[in-house]
Parts: C-alpha cells; structure tokens; sequence
C-alpha cells in the first residue's frame, strides 16, 4: 500500500470504501458550502515566517487542553454516527487517542454508547452532549458520562436544528437508515464496508435508545434533531447543566466575541471557537478568521479551542500561534478511520503531528507554548473591520 504522507491520502482510500451516503454525511457543508470550503482557504491565507539559525533541538509538542497532558494540543472532536465509517469506530477512534496520548470527545450521536467506549478503553475520555427536549435525557446522560469517568463535559451549542446540507436530503439520509435501491446498489460494491460492518452488533445510536424508538416515519436527519433537540437551550439552562455536571466544561460552538463573553460569564473552563465544520451556518464566517476578535474579547480570561477546516499540523500551528490554547480535528480523524480503522486514525494523528514538529522547527520553535503572532504574517482583514 501506498505511503501515507498527508491527510489527503487517507481521503482519497476513505472515499473509495466508503458507502456514498456516509461519505457525503462527512465531507458536505451546509448549503452552498461556502463556509466549509473557507475553513480551509482561509488557513492557506495565513503565511509562515520561516526563521535561521536557531538551536532546534529538543522540541516537544506537548502541552496541556484544561490542565489534562496531551501529546500535542489536537483533541479528536465529537463525530456523529463515527459507528456508521467503520464497525466499532468510537471504540477504534478513542483507542487511537489514547495510544496517542490525545483526548477523544464521545458524541452523543454515537453509535457505541457511552459504556462501550469506557468499557474498552483505559484513559478518560471527554463526552459531548446535546440538549434534548427531554430533561431527564440531560440528566441520564451527564449521570452516564460521571459513572464512566468521563473527564470533561463538551456541551454543543450550534445544533439545536439542522443546517440545510443539500446532499444529506438528497441521499435520504435518515434515523433509522433507509435503504433506497440505488443505496443497497451502493452498499454492495462497498463489500469492505459492508463485511466489517457484519462483524459488529452496534447498529444504532448507543447513547440515545429510547428517542429513537419513538420514531417510525423513516424522518430525515432534520426532521430527527427538530423533533428531538431542545430549541429552549439559553445561557441559563447552560449554567443548569454546569451545575448538575460539576466538572470541566467546555462550550462548543462559539463563534462571536458577544457569545464568547457569555460563555465566560456563565463560568466555562473553555470554549471551541468553531462553526461546527461549516454543517450549520452556510454565510457564517470561518474559525480561523473568527479567532482574533474572540481572543481579544476573552482570550487572557479562558482557554480558547478551536475547530473547522484542520487539514495538516501547519493548520494546528497557525491556530495555536493566534493563541487558540488546543485544537479539534473532526474529518481528518474521520478519513483515517474510513480507510483503515484505528490504524488510520493513528496514522492521521502521526501525520499532524509530524507537520506540527517539523513547520515548528522550520519557524524557529522548539516548544508549542511559545508559538506566537511572531510566526504568522496574518492578512489585516483577519484584525479587520467588520460592520
Ligand atoms: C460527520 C460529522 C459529524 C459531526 N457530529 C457532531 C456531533 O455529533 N456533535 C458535535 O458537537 N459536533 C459534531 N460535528 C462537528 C465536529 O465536532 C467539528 O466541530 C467539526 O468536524 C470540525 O471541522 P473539521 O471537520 O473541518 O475538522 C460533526 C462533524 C462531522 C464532519
Ligand atoms: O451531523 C452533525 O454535524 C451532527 O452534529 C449531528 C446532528 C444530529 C444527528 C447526528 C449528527
């Protein structure tokens, strides 16, 4: 097999396996796709300053994400249905992170639950919680995610309906699944796909039995998460679910300085400033270029994340260097784990992590706490002057 050098490789296998419908879950944005696209451009607008004859040696990317060790400041975000890109993909992905020595973060979406994932793994991993309309849902999972030794609570605040993404609608993307004949077409010439899949028993959303159940008319995604997600979530009930949860809280989803200072209010220990890899708001500007004026408005007062359009560890490196304090990573995880399970996600972790070391060297740093604007030439439109 060809040499994996870059997290293009592992689309390009990804996609190749993967059965159309799943692929497309993962790699569309909303609507016209223009905020998914410029979570990426915008990274390649920010240049590198490449520095001389420094002593390079002893580098270290490790660091910290709310004061837990990680092996480099790139958590592996929370994906949903990541069962459905590979049999057992949770379990895979956070094995993965752990080898690693990198938060995993559990989606409530998943298809293994909560307790298969503690079960199978030995290091703690982050759950990720969506607020149903059902308040004892909140409770039972926040109870879930103590009990399993969760280490910190990542609560999503982007998502209480759905984005419009075209593709998904189009494919027929639903919970439960609904096999058209053109998808079972699909599902046999993916037989790799299709095999391993055989060889596990979860095939529906772990975390979440019993508000599925309820469901019957094949609904769409949307019409899933508008039936099903609490559209009264405000600040206050945020702070009710810090207090009821009670350890380290990190707000996902923030986009605007304005909210950012909310979050910050309400007593977060972190926020990910992220535009949920551009699946909500088509037109809403990208993280990277969101990143300054929410670094202004709280960056010395709360440890800033921040998700959307990661490709490559010069990507980590031109978010950490604007002062972000640790990363997410969603598809390029999710590339790995399509094309080759846990080994994939290991080697898409290695592949960042090899970019990250080497641009760090290449800037003249040996360590990614001292990664700073120094390294960046930054357009000014970045610092820019929005009305
Ligand atoms: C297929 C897919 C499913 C996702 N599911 C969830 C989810 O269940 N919960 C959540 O908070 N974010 C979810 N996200 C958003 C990711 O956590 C993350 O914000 C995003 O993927 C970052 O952008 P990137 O994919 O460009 O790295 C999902 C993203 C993708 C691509
Ligand atoms: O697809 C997503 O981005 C996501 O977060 C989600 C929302 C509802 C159901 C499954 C996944």
């Amino acid at each position: 097999m060809a040499k994996i050098t870059e997290i293009e490789d592992l689309k390009r296998i990804y996609k190749r396996r993967t059965p159309k419908m799943f692929y497309d879950y993962c790699e569309s944005g909303s609507w016209t796709e223009q905020t998914f696209r410029e979570n990426s451009s915008d990274f390649d607008l920010i240049k590198l300053r490449q520095r001389v004859a420094v002593d390079m040696t002893g580098r270290s990317t490790s660091s910290q994400m709310i004061g837990q060790d990680v092996a480099m400041p790139v958590a592996l975000a929370p994906v949903g249905s990541t069962g459905m890109q590979h049999a057992d993909g949770e379990i895979l992905a956070a094995k993965a992170a752990e080898k690693f020595g990198v938060p995993f973060t559990l989606s409530t979406m998943s298809v293994c639950s909560i307790e298969d994932v503690a079960e199978n793994t030995s290091a703690p991993f982050w759950f990720q919680l969506y607020v149903m309309k059902d308040r004892e849902f909140t409770k039972r999972a926040i109870q879930r995610a103590k009990d399993a030794g969760c280490s910190a609570l990542v609560l999503t605040l982007d998502l209480q309906i759905l984005g419009q993404r075209h593709k998904d609608i189009k494919n027929g993307l639903s919970i439960p699944i609904k096999l058209a004949p053109h998808t079972v077409f699909d599902l046999a010439t993916k037989w790799r796909w299709g095999l391993q899949m055989l060889q596990t028993k979860r095939h529906s959303f772990g975390n979440i039995v019993g508000h599925i159940d309820g469901i019957t008319d094949m609904s769409s995604l949307s019409v899933w998460a508008a039936e099903s997600f609490d559209p009264k979530l405000d600040w206050d009930y945020v702070k009710e679910i810090k207090d009821l949860w009670g350890g380290p809280l990190i707000l996902k989803g923030i986009l605007d300085a304005d909210d950012a200072k909310m979050a910050l209010n309400v007593g977060a220990d972190a926020i990910v400033v992220s535009n949920h890899g551009g699946r909500q708001l088509d037109g809403a500007m990208s993280s990277i270029k969101a990143l300054p004026s929410i670094m202004d408005a709280v960056g010395d007062k709360i440890e800033v994340h921040l998700d959307s359009g990661i490709r490559s560890g010069q990507d980590v490196l031109k978010a950490l260097a604007m002062g972000a304090t640790g990363t997410f990573i969603g598809r390029a995880f999710i590339y790995g784990l399509g094309a080759m399970g846990q080994h994939g996600v290991e080697e898409a972790l290695r592949v960042i992590h090899t970019e990250l070391d080497t641009t760090m060297a290449l800037c003249g740093e040996r360590k990614v706490q001292d990664l700073g604007k120094h390294n960046l030439l930054v357009p000014r439109d970045f610092y820019g002057d929005w009305a």
